[in-house]
């Protein structure tokens, strides 16, 4: 097990490249197993969940090559393995093998996801997609039981607007008879990326990326080749990232549309950004103010940056409120944070942040992926080392952080952790 270092308080400067996005990669590879020839994706980001799952592509029979970012699944020779248990409980996109799974073999048994724990996250509007359908599924020790003699379209009105049961619901849908019509449909650019890859693969799909999507089934998919979309939430990261100790970052890789709303609130705040058309440079700029911030669905501001953005604002003229609208409960990096100094309190979805401190190296607990990020970001705020644990969460989205991060000049490390620390982190 191994621990990150980080001598802060030095500003960074430089250039840093996004990879490609980690919700678009773990829905793109699970699509592969709807084709019936090889499917080819670049870009792919180095990250665990993509390892993840190139593991249970395999285990369900798929021959996958991996190499440079580049991965190709031959999906001819995979079946419809039960995956009850193990590699499905490491990540939550592994949701994506029940729609694509029931898409071709008209059955699966998948163990319901793991991802980070950041309170409730149901999947009650996938399932209800599934059954509308007309699959049936059971909920079964744990594990997910889906079954069909035959997938029909529907129109499928999701009650909550969600990423995940838009991604499924049409990897159902793509090989069902008829149309499909999902209402109230997630409008992330991720989903707009799948619906891309199942369109090059000869699926029927109209509308991805507003709230309708219409799907008209079609009887086979065949590979294609596809190149993934940047991560709109590293490269958010690494804005905030700039703005916070940046003497001059220039971010190559980006869309700058996916980033809208993060480009305002950092502008709000008196940061200074020029965009390009796939690059942006920004400065820290003296006397950050406060802004307050309330995550929303896309285009909204991301629920996946307000655990960063918080680090940021603890160096803010003023007192801020970060409002997870989406999330009620991603506040455990709160309590890391003011083991660093951090003068922030949590009241029901919010966080209140007071400007003025300086944040204090220490040691600090990644609780999960954007935890992390933020901790990243607060210990190169901060004066002296900081120490942070709970790698494997960071590890699940963050591709070579820690070589982009020493290009840009921060003293950063992975050191080996001691048998008594790992004790001491399991108690
Ligand atoms: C792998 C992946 O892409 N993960 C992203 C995806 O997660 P994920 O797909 O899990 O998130 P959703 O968009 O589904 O969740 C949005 C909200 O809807 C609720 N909900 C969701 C599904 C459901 O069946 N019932 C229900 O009540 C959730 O609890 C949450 O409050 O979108 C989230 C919201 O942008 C991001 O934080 C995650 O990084
Ligand atoms: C919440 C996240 O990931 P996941 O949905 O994969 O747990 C995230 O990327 O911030």
């Amino acid at each position: 097990m191994e621990k990150l270092k980080i001598a802060g308080g030095y500003p960074l400067k430089g250039s840093i490249r996004v990879s490609g996005a980690k919700n678009s990669a773990v829905a793109l590879i699970p699509a592969t197993i709807l084709a019936d020839s090889p499917v080819t994706i670049e870009g792919l980001p180095d990250i665990s969940d993509v390892q993840t799952l190139q593991a249970l592509m395999e285990e369900i029979g798929g021959q996958v090559r991996f190499e440079d970012g580049e991965m190709t699944v031959d999906p001819r020779k995979m079946v419809s393995m039960p995956l009850p248990n193990g590699r499905v409980k490491k990540l939550r996109a592994s949701y994506y093998l029940m729609g694509a799974m029931l898409g071709r073999f008209k059955k699966a048994v998948i163990g319901l996801p793991g991802g980070c724990h950041l309170g409730p996250r149901p999947i009650d509007q996938h399932i209800k997609g599934f059954e509308a359908l007309g699959a049936k599924v059971t909920n079964e020790q744990g594990a997910i039981y889906l079954r069909a003699d035959e997938l029909k379209g529907a129109r499928i009105y999701l009650d909550v607007v969600s990423v995940g049961a838009t991604i499924n619901i049409m990897l159902a849908a793509v090989l069902a008879k008829g149309r499909t019509v999902i209402e109230n449909a997630a409008k992330e650019p991720e989903i707009i990326d799948v619906a891309t890859l199942l369109t090059n693969m000869g699926a029927k799909i109209k509308g991805a990326g507003t709230d309708i999507i219409r799907i008209d089934g079609v009887e086979h998919l065949h590979g294609c080749r596809h190149t993934i979309i940047p991560d709109r939430i590293e490269a958010g990261t690494f804005m905030i990232l700039a703005a916070a100790v940046g003497e001059g970052i220039l971010i190559d890789n980006v869309i700058p549309q996916h980033l809208e709303s993060v480009t305002a609130k950092l502008r709000e705040a008196g940061v200074q950004i020029e965009v390009a058309d796939d690059q942006m440079f920004i400065s820290r700029g003296e006397g950050l103010k406060a802004v307050d911030i309330k995550t929303l669905v896309y285009p909204g501001f991301p629920t996946d940056l307000q655990q960063p953005f918080t680090s940021l604002l603890t160096r803010a003229n003023g007192s801020s409120i970060v409002t997870d609208t989406i999330y009620g409960a991603r506040f455990k990096h709160i309590d890391e944070l003011r083991r660093m100094n951090g003068k922030i309190k949590v009241e029901g979805r919010s966080a209140i942040i007071d400007g003025s401190v300086q944040l204090q190296g220490a040691k600090v607990k990644a609780s999960d992926l954007r935890a992390g990020a933020a901790l990243v970001i607060a210990g190169l705020m901060a004066e002296g080392v900081t120490e942070v644990t709970g790698l494997e969460h960071i590890d699940r989205g963050y591709s070579h952080l820690v070589e982009k991060l020493s290009g840009l000049g921060a003293t950063i490390w992975r050191e080996k952790m001691t048998q008594e620390e790992v004790e001491q982190l399991k108690s």
